[in-house]
C-alpha cells in the first residue's frame, strides 16, 4: 500500500514505514460498511465504535444505516459490563476464527475460543460411519 502511495505521488518525499504504520492502525481500527443484505459497501473509521473489543460471543452487533453505524446490545446490558462485537464471521470454527483475526494482531480468549469446543466438530467434522457411534472424525489440527 505504501509503495502504491509512493507511485500515485511520485514527487513527494514519503516515508515508507510512517505509511505502512498509518494504514495497518487504519486496518486494525476501520470496519467494513455494510447494505440491509450484508453486502460490503466500503469502509469506514468511526471513532467511538473502534475502542470497541472484539468477542466471538459478542454481547452485541454493529449495524449500519447508510453511512451510519449503531452498536445495537443483543441482550439487557448492566452499566459495568464491557460491550463487545465480532469483527469476523462467528460461524466457523475456532481454527478459522482464529485465521481470520490474525489482521488484528491478537489471539482471542473469549469463553468460546478457550473452552475445548464441541462446536468445531459440528461446523467442520464428518460424523462417525458406525451406526452406534454419534461422534464426529476431526481433521489434524
Ligand atoms: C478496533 S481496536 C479495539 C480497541 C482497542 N482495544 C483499543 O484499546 O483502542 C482493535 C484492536 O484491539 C485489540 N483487541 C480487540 N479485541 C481484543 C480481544 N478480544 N483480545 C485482545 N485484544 C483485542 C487488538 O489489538 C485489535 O487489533
Amino acid at each position: 500500500m505504501a509503495n502504491l502511495v509512493q507511485l500515485i505521488l511520485p514527487s513527494i518525499e514519503l516515508d515508507l514505514k510512517e505509511i505502512a504504520h498509518t494504514f495497518s492502525k487504519f486496518a486494525c481500527n476501520a470496519h467494513t460498511i455494510c447494505d440491509p443484505e450484508l453486502r460490503p459497501l466500503g469502509t469506514g473509521l468511526f471513532p467511538a465504535i473502534s475502542i470497541i473489543n472484539h468477542s466471538c460471543v459478542p454481547n452485541a452487533v454493529l449495524l449500519f444505516e447508510g453511512r451510519t453505524a449503531y452498536v445495537r446490545a443483543l441482550q439487557p446490558l448492566s452499566s459495568n459490563t464491557e460491550v463487545s462485537i465480532s469483527y469476523i464471521e462467528t460461524a466457523a470454527t475456532t481454527l478459522k476464527r482464529h485465521n481470520d483475526l490474525k489482521q488484528y494482531f491478537f489471539t482471542c480468549t473469549c469463553p468460546r475460543c478457550i473452552k475445548d469446543s464441541e462446536e468445531d466438530a459440528l461446523l467442520e467434522g464428518y460424523r462417525c460411519k458406525d451406526q452406534k457411534c454419534d461422534g464426529f472424525l476431526l481433521p489434524d489440527s
